[in-house]
C-alpha cells in the first residue's frame, strides 16, 4: 500500500479549507478544492490567494480550484471535507454521486447539528456510509496554518491505519499531525470548545477578571469531559489537542471568531448585528443550540453551554445569565 494520499481534493473553499489546502502543497501533495462561489475558485486559480475568506496569504500557484464538485473530486485518492458543519449533509449529498472510488474522507468541520444532535462522522456515516473517514482536529487559525507557522493537530480514525496515513499525507516540519483512534472525543472537544469560546468572550467583555476566565475555562473543560464520557470518548483525548489544546487557542484570542463575538456580546452589542451580513462562520453560534439539546437529551450537566445558548436564543440576557451560573449550588470539584 502507498504510503501517502498523493491527490488530494479539499471541499470547501473558506478560510481553514485554504490552509489545509496550502499545508498539503506544502507537503508535496497534488490539490484541487472545491470552493462554492465561482468568484472564491476564479481568485485562486488566477490570482493565486482566496480573496474572500483568506485575503493577503499568497498561495501556491499549482494550487487549482473549481466550483464544479465533478470536476474537483475526480481522481482524488482522499477527500478533505471542510465546509461549514450545518452544510456538511447537503454537501456530502451533492457530492455522493460524483465522489471518487475508494477515497476516504477527512472531516475537518467543528460542529454538532442542529436538530439531530448528530457528530459530523455519524452525518458523514449516514450521507455516504460506504466512504472510510478520518477526522483532523486541533488548535489551528487558518491564517497561522497558511502561512507556514508551528501547529500539531489530532487525526483520528478508528482505523488506525488511514490515521497514520492522512498524518503522512499532510505532516511536514511546522503542520505536525498526532494519530489517534478516538474521532468522538476529537469531535466532541472540537465542537464544544466554540460554545465555551464563546462564553469566554462573553466574560471578558463584561471585564470580569482573568479569575472568571481561568474559572469558565476549566469548568468549561469538566462539561467537555462530561458529555465525552456520555459518548464514549477517552478522556485522554478531550485533554489532548483536539480539546484542551482547542479549547485554550479559541477561547483566549482574540483571532476565534467565536471569542470575539462573545466580547462584542459581552461589550453590549446585539447578536443580530453581529451576524447580519457575516460570510465567515462562527460555529459555536449553531453548535451551542445542537449541544443544549444534546445535553437535554443524554441527561449531561453541561451549564456553561446551556446559558450560551440561552443568550443566543434571546430567552436570558446576559446579567440573568451570570446571575444563573454563578447561582448554581457549590458542590465537589471532580464528578
Ligand atoms: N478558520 C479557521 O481557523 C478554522 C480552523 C479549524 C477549523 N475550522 C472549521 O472549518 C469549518 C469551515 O470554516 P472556515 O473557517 O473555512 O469557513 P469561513 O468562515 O472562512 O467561510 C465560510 C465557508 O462556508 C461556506 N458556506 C457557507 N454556507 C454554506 C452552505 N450552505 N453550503 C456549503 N458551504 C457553505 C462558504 O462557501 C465558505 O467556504 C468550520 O467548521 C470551522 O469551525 C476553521
Ligand atoms: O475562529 P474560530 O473561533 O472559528 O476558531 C478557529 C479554530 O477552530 C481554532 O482552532
Amino acid at each position: 500500500m502507498d504510503t501517502v494520499y498523493s491527490n488530494l481534493c479539499v471541499l470547501g473553499g473558506g478560510a481553514w479549507g485554504t490552509a489545509l489546502a496550502q499545508t498539503a502543497r506544502r507537503a508535496g501533495r497534488s490539490v484541487m478544492m472545491w470552493a462554492r462561489e465561482p468568484e472564491v475558485a476564479e481568485a485562486i486559480n488566477t490570482r493565486h490567494e482566496n480573496t474572500d475568506f483568506l485575503p493577503g496569504v499568497p498561495l501556491d500557484p499549482a494550487l487549482r480550484a473549481s466550483a464544479s464538485l465533478g470536476e474537483a473530486l475526480a481522481g482524488a485518492e482522499a477527500v478533505l471535507v471542510v465546509c461549514p458543519a450545518q452544510a456538511l449533509r447537503a454537501v456530502l449529498a451533492a457530492a455522493g454521486p460524483v465522489w471518487p472510488q475508494g477515497a476516504p474522507m477527512v472531516l475537518c468541520a467543528k460542529g454538532i447539528e442542529q436538530g439531530s444532535g448528530l457528530l459530523m462522522t455519524e452525518v458523514a456515516a449516514a450521507a455516504l456510509p460506504e466512504v472510510a473517514q478520518a477526522v483532523l482536529s486541533g488548535p489551528t487559525f487558518a491564517h497561522e496554518v497558511a502561512l507556514g507557522r508551528p501547529t500539531a493537530v489530532t487525526v483520528a480514525a478508528t482505523d488506525p491505519d488511514l490515521a497514520e496515513r492522512v498524518v503522512a499525507t499532510l505532516g511536514t516540519k511546522t503542520f505536525r499531525p498526532y494519530a489517534g483512534t478516538d474521532p468522538v472525543g476529537a469531535e466532541i472537544g472540537g465542537a464544544v470548545k466554540n460554545v465555551l469560546a464563546i462564553a469566554c468572550g462573553i466574560v471578558e467583555g463584561l471585564g470580569l477578571g482573568d479569575n472568571a476566565r481561568a474559572a469558565l475555562l476549566t469548568r468549561g473543560l469538566a462539561e467537555i469531559m462530561r458529555l465525552g464520557r456520555a459518548r464514549g470518548a477517552d478522556p485522554a483525548t478531550l485533554a489532548g489537542l483536539s480539546g484542551l489544546g482547542d479549547l485554550i487557542l479559541t477561547a483566549t484570542s482574540t483571532q476565534s471568531r467565536n471569542f470575539s463575538l462573545g466580547l462584542a456580546l459581552g461589550e453590549g452589542q446585539a447578536l443580530a448585528t453581529l451576524l447580519d451580513g457575516r460570510r465567515s462562520v462562527a460555529e459555536g453560534v449553531h453548535t451551542a443550540r445542537a449541544v443544549g439539546a444534546l445535553a437535554d437529551r443524554l441527561g449531561v450537566e453541561m451549564p456553561i453551554c446551556q446559558v450560551v445558548n440561552a443568550l443566543l436564543e434571546g430567552t436570558q440576557d446576559v446579567s440573568a445569565a451570570m446571575d444563573a451560573l454563578l447561582s448554581r449550588p457549590l458542590r465537589t470539584e471532580i464528578d
